[in-house]
């Protein structure tokens, strides 16, 4: 985010304008959204139109949402600007006085409503770190209430118990639903908006390739995908087939502009039966797997989900190598087109997250939280829920056996073999002939002469020497992967790690390869499936 040289935006509304706005009787309820930006299937909003004559829909830009607690880039804020004047249009056209915007502390605004007598209410939904503090607060202080409805499980002693038919029955359920004609859709004059939040606090993205957020954008991306969504799995892990193969709907379900069931609603009418609508479909449940992991234990976004493997390459920090991996130049081309590419569009396909986050924790060893964050900023979709749980995951922080250990050359060949991706996001290859892509630093000299390219001068060599790194790697990982096993048979530590085969799977885990000093070398095939969950 850039300085600006406007004014900061002072908190608004003032506390008389809401006054005179909401003086008279009887008081409403306030809807406040977060990242919930739409008004059909929205439990909150459906809940106060039924117990309210006078709802007003509520946006606050938080000052948090700009500086380091937002942890976003600028491309993603401009996102979420976009569905947020996209989210007014939709109550305007429903006759209403469109979303009132706010700025401040939310606590301090919601406090102006609380004062004249509103109710508020918000959609319960997973938060990252501040948000959760923010929600606590909000809840104890002015009473917010958070209304339930996103297929997760709350206040339960085992949430995983029957999860699948939970989640099942509420995707087949009727969506909530409002009439806009029995309520009056009020608002607050505040000359706050989008554009002045984006001047007030210096927005300045600079990533290319960024879809335009809001509900009709992702409702014409959610039909076109349908229309050709038996080439999904096909699609799905080469980085250039992926971009216009998978549905590209994750930025938009992650600031709500469709809910996950009105998209698994669409598919399952319209699209075809075959492989492809049943993959998309288990992926839908993959969203609420990984968003019901981070109810059920927020220490997700910290700390290392089996404790055996809290600080693992701590000690081996290198800034450096972080700095060199963040500006792909790791010398292993893969990984450098793929953080090249998050780092322009603020997109790439699961497969190259997966092999970038692999790479940094397996073969550069630094400490994943530095890695999951730099992702988090930059990915338009960053989703706290699933981005550092996946992160967990592919570094193998969990304990299971088997590690993912992607191989950044293989990845070349196997996903890339034209180069075509390589070539596009590390330009100074473009010259070699493909076959040399996946090891540019093998490239006989007489053909880097031929074609211009040095390697070492105009590409590095490999930042580490990967057939040393892994071994080592995975002799640092075996020595604990034992005590790590053992661990899953802790049933609080097996709850929070949410195995396939729930807390009978990780004791036979515990059972099988649990040694209380480790053993072994941890040595899993590369590349196991992505099951993890049932
Ligand atoms: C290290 C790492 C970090 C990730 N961080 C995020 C993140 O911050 N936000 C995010 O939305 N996805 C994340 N993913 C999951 C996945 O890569 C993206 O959801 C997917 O690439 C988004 O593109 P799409 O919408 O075209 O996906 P599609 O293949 O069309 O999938 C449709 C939807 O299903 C859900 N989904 C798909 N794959 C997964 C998965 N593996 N886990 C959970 N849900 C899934 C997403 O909501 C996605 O939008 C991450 C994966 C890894 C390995």
């Amino acid at each position: 985010m850039g300085s600006s040289d406007d004014a900061p935006l002072p908190t608004a509304p003032e506390p008389a304008r809401v006054r005179a706005a909401v003086e008279s009787e009887p008081p409403g309820t306030v809807v406040w959204h977060r990242a919930d930006l739409r008004i059909s299937d929205h439990p909150a909003l459906a809940a106060a139109a039924a117990e309210s004559e006078r709802i007003l829909p509520l946006f606050v830009f938080d000052p948090a949402f700009y500086d380091e607690r937002g942890a976003a880039c600028d491309a993603r804020i401009e996102f979420l600007h976009d569905c947020l004047r996209d989210l007014d249009r939709q109550y305007r056209d429903v006759d209403g006085a469109g979303l009132t915007y706010a700025h401040g502390d939310p606590l301090d605004v919601l406090g102006r409503f609380d004062d004249a007598g509103w109710d508020v209410v918000a959609a319960a939904t997973p938060t990252g770190r501040y948000g959760r503090r923010r929600d606590e607060r909000a809840r104890e202080r002015l009473g917010v209430r958070f209304v339930e409805g996103d297929g997760l499980v709350r206040d339960a002693d085992r949430p995983r118990d029957g999860w699948s038919d939970h989640v099942e029955s509420w995707l087949a359920a009727d969506p909530f639903d409002w009439d806009p004609r029995s309520v009056g859709v009020e608002g607050v004059e505040t000359g706050v908006d989008p554009d002045r939040a984006s001047d007030a606090y210096g927005v300045d993205p600079t990533k290319t390739r960024v879809p335009t957020g809001g509900r009709g954008p992702a409702r014409d991306r959610l039909r076109a995908f349908t229309e050709r969504i038996a080439e999904y799995p096909g699609s799905i892990s080469s980085p250039v087939d992926a971009r216009d193969g998978t549905s590209g709907l994750s930025p938009y379900l992650r600031f709500g502009c469709l809910s996950v069931r009105e998209v698994h609603r669409h598919v399952d009418e319209r699209a075809p039966d075959g492989r492809g609508k049943s993959m998309f479909v288990s992926r839908l449940f993959w969203n609420r797997h990984y968003a019901q992991k981070l109810l059920d234990w927020p220490g997700w976004l910290d700390r290392a989900v089996n404790p055996v493997y809290e600080g693992f390459n701590r000690d081996r920090h290198d800034p450096d190598l972080v700095a060199a991996w963040k500006r792909g130049e790791t010398g292993f081309p893969m990984v450098d087109a793929s953080m090249r590419c998050l780092r322009e569009t603020g997109w790439l396909n699961f497969r190259m997250r997966a092999l970038c986050a692999s790479v940094y924790f397996h073969v550069l060893q630094q400490p994943w939280r530095i890695g999951a964050d730099h992702f988090h900023e930059h990915l338009i979709d960053g989703d706290p829920a699933i981005n550092y749980t996946q992160w967990q995951s592919q570094c193998g922080l969990v304990g299971r056996p088997g590690l993912r250990l992607y191989d950044p050359r293989k990845q070349v060949r196997d996903q890339d073999p034209g180069g075509e991706f390589v070539t596009r996001w590390v330009p100074e290859l473009a010259p070699l002939p493909a076959a040399h892509l996946d090891a540019p630093e093998k490239t006989p000299l007489a053909v880097q002469r031929d074609v211009g390219v040095e390697i070492g001068a105009d590409y590095p060599y490999p930042v580490v020497d990967y057939e040393a790194a892994r071994s080592e790697f995975r002799e640092r990982y075996g020595a604990v992967h034992g005590a790590a096993a053992a661990r899953l048979g802790d049933e609080a530590i097996a709850r929070r790690a949410s195995l396939s085969g729930g807390i009978a799977g990780a004791r036979s885990i515990a059972a099988d390869h649990g040694e209380p000093t480790g053993t072994g070398a941890g040595d899993g095939p590369a590349q196991t499936g992505l099951d993890d969950f049932g």
